[in-house]
């Protein structure tokens, strides 16, 4: 596969000069190239033009890397990160998370969350996330504003919730479209060409049918993308099917509404069956994969082979605070290590040739990195515009650095580029990501 690269290099090496460069692409076997000086608005940046057979540019123990895409987090319990994990999902929601979510209704203690996680996760190097906010509107714009001010792609959604919440935090079906419409329209009304939002019932379990209708067909009007939860946890199958008991599968409750579709994301998808694995397929809607999420709510494994081979969209998802942490890096560790416990615990014939030294579930890191940069892009149904360094796309990139005595990898003797890529996603944190661009932008510089 040939990936062509565009990059502002001399932002990230000011030290280097353009013919410096073209020895350096030369001694890296890259020979087409077209270092043209574009000193945009006055800058004195270079876009370098090159041809290579992978997804980075090495430079000795650096390297420059897709942005990493998260595609489900709630920015919104990021004070809970770590915290509450002795009750699974259901009675987590109720103990923890919608006390929690409250709050937002202050907006000084909005700003100070949404501030935070928005600089967090751009230190981590996520350069795309697919946020939950709250069901409040003037909160959900203080997220918007935190994340248009540091320079962050996002989708934002105000979450809608009409039925089974608590009575201190909870909408009318009336109160949720109209909020929901007015948000879209505060949101498009900053002509932000990074932020964008997305309609966000919380699962079927807090909406009912007419208001998942009313808000498939928000997203119809606008083209927007739609994000909520499937399949997290056994109780929570057994609790949709009671409330949609016409309904074949918690998929189809969904699909009727019209709520799947080429731009839906759907978190976690943990115990989905063939039938509705078959239907994510058709609709061509994703599952967000977050694996330290399931382990911490104890929900399950998902198994993201059996995804990937029937055609769903699959990245990577956080989910803070049913996750611990707000790094993709962390959460690449996460799916390597849940995908070859799943080898152990799936079925009988994948423990067979478990034990015979054979791990067909179990997800390799280059598999990962995909899950993490293109198939998050794909997800999130951006993959004309981020993902990889293709020429046209924005660049939004990581340069990964382990030189300094920061870095929680030690380099000891020159690697391959292969093997370097490896060192950064089992070893790698965030110290490892000395800068940031979003969109040419340089977001974090370290
Ligand atoms: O992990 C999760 N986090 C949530 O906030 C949530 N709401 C519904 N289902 C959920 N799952």
């Amino acid at each position: 596969m040939t990936v062509y690269i565009t990059c502002l290099l001399t932002s990230c090496f000011p030290s280097l000069d353009t013919r410096r460069l073209k020895e350096v692409f030369l001694k890296l076997g890259i020979k087409e190239m077209d270092l043209n000086d574009g000193k945009q608005n006055g800058s004195q940046s270079y876009y370098i033009i090159a041809k290579y057979n992978e997804d980075f540019l090495i430079f000795f123990s650096e390297f420059l890397m897709p942005g990493l895409v998260d595609t489900h987090i709630h920015a919104c319990q990021y004070p809970n990160a770590g915290l509450g994990y002795d009750r699974p999902l259901l009675g987590w929601l109720e103990e923890y998370t919608f006390p929690l979510e409250a709050k937002y209704s202050d907006l000084k203690f909005a700003k100070k969350v949404y501030d935070s996680v928005v600089r967090k996760t751009l230190d981590c190097g996520t350069t795309t996330a697919c946020y939950f906010s709250t069901i409040h509107t003037n909160g959900s714009m203080v997220l918007v504003e935190s994340i248009i001010e540091q320079g962050q792609r996002a989708l934002v959604g105000k979450v809608n919730m009409n039925t089974n919440h608590p009575d201190y935090y909870g909408e009318t079906t009336e109160s949720s479209l109209k909020e929901t419409q007015n948000f879209i329209d505060l949101l498009l009304n900053k002509k932000n060409d990074l932020v964008k939002p997305v309609i966000t019932p919380r699962f079927a379990i807090t909406c009912d049918m007419k208001l998942m209708k009313e808000l498939a067909s928000l997203a119809k009007k606008y083209d927007i993308h739609i994000q909520t939860h499937i399949s997290e946890n056994i109780k929570e199958i057994s609790f949709v099917k009671e409330l949609f008991p016409d309904q074949e599968s918690y998929g189809s409750v969904y699909d009727s509404a019209g709520l799947l579709t080429n731009k839906t994301i759907l978190a976690h998808g943990v115990h989905l069956s063939d039938e509705e694995i078959k239907l994510l397929a058709d609709r061509k809607s994703a599952i967000s994969h977050c694996p330290l999420s399931n382990s911490h709510l104890k929900s399950g494994i998902c198994n993201v082979r059996k995804l990937l081979q029937n055609g769903v969209k699959v990245g990577l998802g956080t989910d803070i605070s049913g996750g611990c942490s707000p790094s993709i890096i962390q959460v690449m560790q996460g799916a390597l290590a849940s995908s070859v416990h799943l080898c152990f615990c799936c079925d009988e014939e994948s423990k067979e040739l478990a034990y015979e030294g054979e791990y067909p579930l179990a997800l390799d890191y280059q598999e990962v990195f995909y899950l993490a940069t293109l198939g998050g892009a794909e997800a999130l149904a951006m993959e004309d515009k981020i993902g990889n360094f293709k020429v046209g796309k924005d660049f939004d990139a990581l340069l990964v650095s382990m030189k300094d005595s920061s870095s929680p990898v030690d380099i000891h003797m020159p690697y391959e580029t292969k093997e370097l890529i490896q060192k950064f996603m089992y070893l790698g944190d965030d110290r490892n990501i000395k800068k940031v661009f979003v969109s040419g932008r340089l977001v974090k510089s370290l």
